[in-house]
């Protein structure tokens, strides 16, 4: 909406379906501190090119804090509290490493309709689900190259600052809305409103929410997730085009669960390299990553443990006292029987929010360019963009932020391109209508035809 607003398109609406702006970066208060239950991290800083999150971070001081996620394979626990040896964790690392290499290589294989020369191994022991689990959901969830770390550098900071990672979203509603104290107050932005029908003829969109209000307009960007768009919440008329509902549906959404526990005190190593651990247990992802906020917002006394995918989905479906008491047991084990209950727990539920229905997009391991393509390119007027429809950086924030500013660009590009086309249009218009009905109409069609010319 900025690059539009700052490119002369200032007949604007942004409908928001909840009470906020943000989205997927939501920052709330627990434990006395602000936690992040979406983003957390500004990921790709200090490579050649500069990451505009980074740069946004920086204007506005946010503070942050380096996560070096390197240790975190050197404390590993097993289920009597032990620590793997470094040598083991790392040689166990390294098969890791090795195998999901091999296993890339025979997904290559498989798609040229080749049989790869070895098959890969699978995980089977609980150091090795660890570390499988930290490999695939955590660390590289992506497929080599990843373009973050090639364009923006490979080193990641967490977020630690009262006013939320959201402060750079303000900031930017700032520059182009009517803002005071923090607040918005200009009422092109409308919050509450589920969008649920979006209408597209010759002329224009019709866009109707959920509490029954219509709107008009020449264009529509849909920014909701690509959870979103595979649920039914939103609805088009005519209905998508095969070849986009296909693309829609082919993207794989991942769910990333940040669960967050206040306890009285810190039982928990601190020091050096100790800011990330992991529990190995038989069952892949069973509270596998830890992290402790001590670096972030020391004396806080929170420990941070991730889900995704299914473990997502089961704590989700549950209550958070049942989530609370695996998570005791799984502390117990790592830290012994005498560790302290937590005074408070928070469970983040991205799955079965219905305006995300996930994390964020993911797409498979082989894929072409043609599936991304899919799922950005418009149909007639209406537009894609979010995080799902970055070439390079999709799932990221500053996925998000780069595919907005290139929605934008190309719409104002359609917007430019049909202006210059109008008075040509009228006068194809004035002839098909000449042609028709030789009568008086002719003269008001070829007037705005003369009008539109000049
Ligand atoms: C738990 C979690 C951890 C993450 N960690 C990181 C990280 O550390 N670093 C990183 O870079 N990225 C991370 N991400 C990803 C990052 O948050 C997203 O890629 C990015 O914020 C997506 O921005 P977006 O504008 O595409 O979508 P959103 O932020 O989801 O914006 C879409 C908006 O559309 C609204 N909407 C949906 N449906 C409707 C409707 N029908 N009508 C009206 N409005 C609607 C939604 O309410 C939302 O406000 C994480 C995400 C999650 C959830």
């Amino acid at each position: 909406a900025k690059v539009l607003a700052e490119n002369g398109v200032e007949d604007i609406l942004i409908l928001e379906a909840t009470d906020r702006i943000g989205g997927r970066i939501h920052k709330q208060e627990f434990g006395d501190v602000s936690v992040e239950l979406g983003a957390g991290w500004i990921a790709g800083v200090g490579g050649k090119e500069s990451n505009p999150v980074w740069e946004l971070a920086s204007r506005l001081n946010l503070r942050t804090c380096f996560s070096d996620y390197t240790n975190a394979r050197y404390n590993i626990y097993d289920r009597s509290g032990e620590i793997f040896p470094t040598r083991f964790a790392a040689d166990s690392y390294k098969k890791a490493v090795d195998s999901a290499i091999l296993k890339l290589k025979s997904l290559e294989a498989q798609c040229a309709g080749q049989v790869a020369d070895e098959a890969p191994s699978s995980p089977k022991t609980p150091i090795e689900l660890a570390i499988d689990f930290i490999l695939h959901d955590f660390e590289m969830a992506e497929v080599e190259p990843i373009s973050t770390y090639v364009d923006f550098g490979e080193r990641e900071f967490l977020v630690a600052d009262e006013r939320g990672y959201e402060c750079l979203l303000y900031k930017m509603a700032e520059e182009f809305l009517f803002t005071s104290h923090g607040n918005i107050l200009d009422n092109r932005l409308k919050l509450n409103k589920v969008v649920r029908e979006i209408q597209q003829s010759k002329n224009g969109v019709l866009v109707k929410t959920e509490d029954g209000s219509e709107y008009e307009a020449n264009y529509v960007i849909v920014s909701a997730s690509i959870g979103v768009l595979q649920s039914d919440l939103l609805s088009f008329q005519p209905p998508l085009p095969r070849w986009k509902t296909e693309a829609i549906q082919k993207c794989d959404v991942m769910v990333y669960t940040k669960i967050f526990l206040k306890f009285p005190h810190c039982f928990w190593p601190c020091g050096p390299g100790q800011e990330f651990f992991i529990y190995a247990h038989e069952q892949r992802g069973y509270f596998t990553f830890w992290q402790h906020m001590e670096n972030a917002y020391p004396g806080s006394n929170i420990l941070v443990v991730t889900l995704t995918n299914e473990q997502s989905k089961r704590v989700e479906a549950q209550s958070e006292e049942e989530t609370l008491k695996e998570a005791m047991s799984v502390l117990r084990d790592m830290f012994g029987p005498t560790v302290p209950y937590a005074t408070d727990i928070l469970v983040p539920r991205w799955w079965n929010n219905r305006f995300q229905r996930g994390c964020y997009s993911n797409y498979p391991m082989i894929s072409d360019n043609q599936l991304l393509h899919n799922i950005k390119a418009p149909v007639g007027r209406i537009f894609f963009t979010g995080e799902h429809t970055s070439e390079k950086f999709s799932g990221y924030v500053h996925g998000g932020y780069l595919a907005g500013m290139d929605t934008s660009k190309s719409l104002l590009e359609e917007i430019k391109q049909s202006l210059l086309l109008q008075p040509l249009l009228a006068f194809t218009e004035s002839l098909t209508l000449k042609h028709n009905n030789p009568d008086s109409q002719i003269h008001s069609t070829n007037v705005s035809f003369i009008s539109g010319t000049s």
